[in-house]
Order: structure tokens, then C-alpha cells, then sequence
């Protein structure tokens, strides 16, 4: 059972909020499937897992369809963050004819054109792009799955900047409250808070 006191319980926030019945209700589906999981991966931390979004059809539809929905036709490639971000950056390429553009954590791409080093809530990381991210005045989209401190998702328009791409809009499907990742990145669209 969820309520007020549940740490792990998620919301639907604005400006989803605002949509018609059938697909608000999809995405009601979604905010009750995704599992909040105490102390991973360290103590004190309650991890937003969205892999059961992520394996529900209809809720996996609607939560791309929603994230991509405000920056429809100003973007030509959609970048994904490490990990579950390749997850929702190959389904919303899919279904907008673009291309997909993995942002990787440091030591995985065997070419890199920019790294950006980055902390968040259990420890530091960096991110890493191919070149084909390196191209001047390319409109990306940015897609991750949870926005907690905002280093991930800062450090990736930081690297898209200086590849020479610009950021077209950012989205996450769930924000973590109490993080002040929001402040990091103001702009950013999330369908869910917890
Ligand atoms: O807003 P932040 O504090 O930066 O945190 C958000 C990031 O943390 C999680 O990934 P994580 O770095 O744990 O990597 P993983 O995908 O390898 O699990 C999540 O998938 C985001 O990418
Ligand atoms: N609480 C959290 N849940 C999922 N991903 C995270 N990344 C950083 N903090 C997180």
C-alpha cells in the first residue's frame, strides 16, 4: 500500500497531468509499477527502479510517446544516458524516424569525441560520446529514466555542448524530490515524481 509516508511512492506530475482520460490512465498504470528499492546501492538510498515500466507494454508506449510528445519535429537524434536511457533512446528513435546516440559511462565506447566527469547520489562517474554526436549544429534530444542530483543528465548537455551539438530538450521519466536535481536542470520534462 502507498501513501503520504510511503518513501517509495510515485506520482504523476504536470504537465502530464493534463491529458486526456485514456492515456492519463496509462500513465496512472505506470506510476504504480515502478519498484522502490531501500538501501540499493547504498545505505539511505531508496533506488527508483523503472524496469517494470519498462516491461509493460502500454506503459512503456505511453511514457515514451509522452516524453517525446513536446519536442516533436526539433530534434534529429535522440541520446540515451547509460543504462536504462539506451532503453527509451531506441524506442523514441523508433517511433520519430531518427537516429539513436548512446551517451556511455567512461571506458565503454572504444571512440570517444568528449568526456565529462560527474558526481551523483552514491558516488562519481564520467560520460562519454562517439563521434557521431560530433556534429555541429545537431539537435538532440536527451532521454534518461530518473532525475535525482542532476549530474547525470547536467554532465550529458555539458557534453553535447562540447561536441558542438546543441540540446534540444531533455526528459527523464521520474524525478527524485529532495535531491535538488531540478535546480541542475530546470528545463527538463518529468512525467513522474517520487
Ligand atoms: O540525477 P543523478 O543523481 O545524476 O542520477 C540519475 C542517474 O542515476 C541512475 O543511473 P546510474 O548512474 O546509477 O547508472 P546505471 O544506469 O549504470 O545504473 C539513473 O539511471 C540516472 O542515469
Ligand atoms: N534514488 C535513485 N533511484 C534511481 N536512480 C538514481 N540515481 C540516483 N539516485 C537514484
Amino acid at each position: 500500500m502507498t501513501g503520504p509516508a510511503d518513501p517509495g511512492a510515485v506520482r504523476l506530475t504536470a504537465p502530464a497531468a493534463a491529458l486526456p482520460a485514456p492515456r492519463r490512465a496509462a500513465l496512472e498504470r505506470a506510476a504504480a509499477l515502478f519498484r522502490a528499492v531501500p538501501d540499493f546501492p547504498a545505505p539511505g538510498v531508496v533506488f527508483q527502479d523503472v524496469t517494470p515500466v519498462l516491461a509493460d507494454p502500454a506503459a512503456l508506449r505511453a511514457v515514451v510517446e509522452e516524453m517525446i510528445a513536446p519536442y516533436a519535429g526539433r530534434f534529429d537524434a535522440v541520446a540515451g544516458l547509460d543504462a536504462r536511457g539506451f532503453l527509451l533512446a531506441g524506442f523514441a528513435a523508433a517511433l520519430t524516424d531518427t537516429g539513436v546516440l548512446p551517451l556511455r559511462k567512461a571506458g565503454k565506447l572504444p571512440v570517444t569525441a568528449g568526456h565529462v566527469a560527474y558526481e551523483l547520489e552514491y558516488g562519481s562517474a564520467a560520460l562519454e560520446a562517439s563521434p557521431e554526436l560530433a556534429v555541429p549544429g545537431l539537435r538532440v534530444l536527451v532521454l534518461d529514466d530518473v532525475l535525482a542530483t542532476g549530474g547525470t543528465l547536467a554532465a550529458a548537455h555539458e557534453l553535447i555542448a562540447a561536441c558542438g551539438a546543441e540540446v534540444a530538450g531533455s526528459a527523464v521519466v521520474l524525478e527524485v524530490a529532495g535531491l535538488d536535481g531540478r535546480d541542475r536542470v530546470p528545463e527538463a520534462l518529468a512525467l513522474f515524481a517520487a
